[in-house]
């Protein structure tokens, strides 16, 4: 089954609570929330306050993508205000074994992320302490840029190491034009920010990779 996670990102933060609820109620099970510090990725987006806010009025899994140059220091607060996966960048300053044990000590999932220049293979050692792979698909900072077909071989062998059973999240750049290519690579949890939030109906974009995805599979 292919789960589809539409980042607030590239919501019209002037109406976010609406744009939650339209693709809640379209299906999507994932709501993928990209943090950035302005020091990890050169942008700032937004932090646990505005999740906070928007979990009080919705079930989906908050997936919450920490582009952030030291995790270790925020799990407690995102882990306060709701999250249900928290995902962290290989490449940060953070020790990443205390990062993943913090994490879990709050009862809730975590992964690991790689920007494109990054092998697959530094996912591997952390098999047995993560729940999902993160193989992003454009370098980790903005919404709204291209996919990068390089990355394709990464997610194969993503899916080769982890097994069949195991959450492998693509990021970036994936549009309903697109999506079967990390679906026919492997992963089975999709981020789409432009591709949703910048559609003239969010929900029936939802509609659309959902009913589409189904149809692949
Ligand atoms: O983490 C990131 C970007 O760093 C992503 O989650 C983007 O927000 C996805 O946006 P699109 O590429 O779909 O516009
Ligand atoms: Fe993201």
């Amino acid at each position: 089954m292919i789960l589809l996670a539409p980042s607030i990102l590239s919501a019209d933060f002037s109406r976010l609570g609406e744009e939650v609820s339209a693709v809640e109620a379209a299906g999507a099970q994932y709501l993928h929330i990209d943090v950035m510090d302005g020091h990890f990725v050169p942008n700032i987006s937004f932090g646990a306050p505005v999740m906070k806010s928007i979990r009080k009025m919705s079930q989906m899994v908050f997936d919450v993508h920490l582009m952030i140059s030291d995790p270790l220091r925020y799990i407690d607060d995102f882990a306060a205000a709701g999250a249900d996966i928290i995902t962290f960048h290989i490449g940060c300053s953070s020790d990443i074994d205390e990062t993943l044990d913090k994490i879990k000590s709050h009862n809730i999932k975590c992964g690991l992320a790689v920007n494109p220049d990054i092998p697959a293979e530094r996912l591997f050692p952390y098999r047995d302490k993560i729940d999902m792979a993160l193989i992003m698909s454009v370098f980790a900072g903005f919404g709204g840029q291209s996919y990068i077909d390089g990355v394709n071989a990464k997610i194969q062998a993503a899916r080769t190491f982890f097994g069949p059973d195991f959450d492998i999240e693509v990021d970036g750049g994936i549009n309903l034009t697109n999506k079967t290519v990390p679906i026919a690579n492997g992963a089975n949890v999709l981020v789409a920010g432009t591709a949703i939030f910048g559609a003239q109906s969010p929900k029936e974009a939802v509609c659309s990779f959902l009913n589409e995805t189904e149809i692949d599979n």
